[in-house]
């Protein structure tokens, strides 16, 4: 059983707005995300999505406002240690960066320490390891620990990264477009793992352009259309052909499976004519 969601707020952001190149890009009037709640962030490119994950994760800082634009459990001054203890992050971006010949558990490890893709051995400590193997094991793949990252697949890699977001036992996991660029066996791997970190009653920021990777433990779905949210409630209401196609702006049709269980699954197809 999913525990019950706690109420306090993990982060608020009030008239938050984000300007670069002389326009607005992100203009949040209200949002908040209460500790372990598992909320979905769903846009077409561009609406700003990565911004506002930026902008939580404090990568880059609002507009000034006479009342603080964010807020991070109710304070608005916050050691950038505090956030990267209660946060953390995976895109599928970062593994650009692991361009050396690592294992895998040296990588998982460096997620302690704030580094990616650099050698810990200064750093490493038994303790610092043996988190690093226990985060592997959360994501079933113990077995990559001594391999070289440079040598895994793209799906191996993305779990590699959450492990590594993991070791430091964040409260709540933000995934950027988690899924982008895997194979079906990869895709299959992330989502089990994300829903293995809900079901232990992690919080979940889960951002994507697909309404597949809405797991059933996500019930709140946030919309982001031109840096803006159209639109923020249960996924029931959301997840429905008229708003996705609305949002996306093309015919397309959301279908919805429900298994024995009872847990509704969604998913995304086009309408031609
Ligand atoms: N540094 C910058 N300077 C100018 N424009 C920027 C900058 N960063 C982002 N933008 C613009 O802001 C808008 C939102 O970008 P963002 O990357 O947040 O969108 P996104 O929803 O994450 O897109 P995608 O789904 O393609 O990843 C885009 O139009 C982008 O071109």
């Amino acid at each position: 059983m999913n525990p019950k969601p706690s109420t306090a707020p993990l982060l608020e952001l009030h008239d938050a707005r984000v300007r670069r190149a002389g326009r607005t890009i992100l203009a949040v009037d209200e949002l908040c995300l209460a500790e372990g709640e598992k909320v979905a962030i769903l846009g077409p490119n561009g609406s700003g999505k990565s911004t506002l994950v930026r902008l939580l994760t404090r990568e880059i800082h609002p507009l000034h406002r006479e009342k603080p634009p964010i807020l991070f459990r109710g304070r608005d001054r916050i050691a950038l240690t505090d956030i990267k203890r209660a946060l953390g992050i995976v895109s599928s971006t970062m593994e650009r960066e692991i361009d050396v010949h690592l294992p895998a558990l040296n990588v998982v490890e460096g997620g302690m320490f704030g580094t990616l893709g650099t050698p810990v051995s200064v750093t490493s400590t038994p303790a610092t390891q043996q988190a690093a193997r226990e985060a592997l094991r959360q994501l079933r793949i113990e077995n990559l620990a001594d391999q070289d990252c440079t040598t895994l697949s793209s799906g191996q890699i993305r779990r590699v990264l959450i492990a590594r977001a993991l070791v430091s036992n964040p409260d709540t996991l933000i995934f950027d477009e988690p899924c982008t660029g895997l194979d079906p066996q990869g895709i299959f791997y992330v989502r089990q793992a994300m829903r293995d970190l809900a079901r232990a009653g992690k919080g979940i920021v889960l951002v994507t352009h697909y309404p597949e990777d809405i797991m059933p433990e996500i019930g709140r779905v946030v919309l982001l259309k031109e840096g803006k949210v159209v639109a923020d409630g249960p996924k029931e209401s959301l997840l429905t052909s008229a708003v996705i196609s609305k949002l996306f702006e093309a015919p397309l049709a959301v279908q919805t499976r429900t298994d024995a269980q009872g847990e509704r699954y969604y998913s995304l197809v086009e309408k031609y004519d």
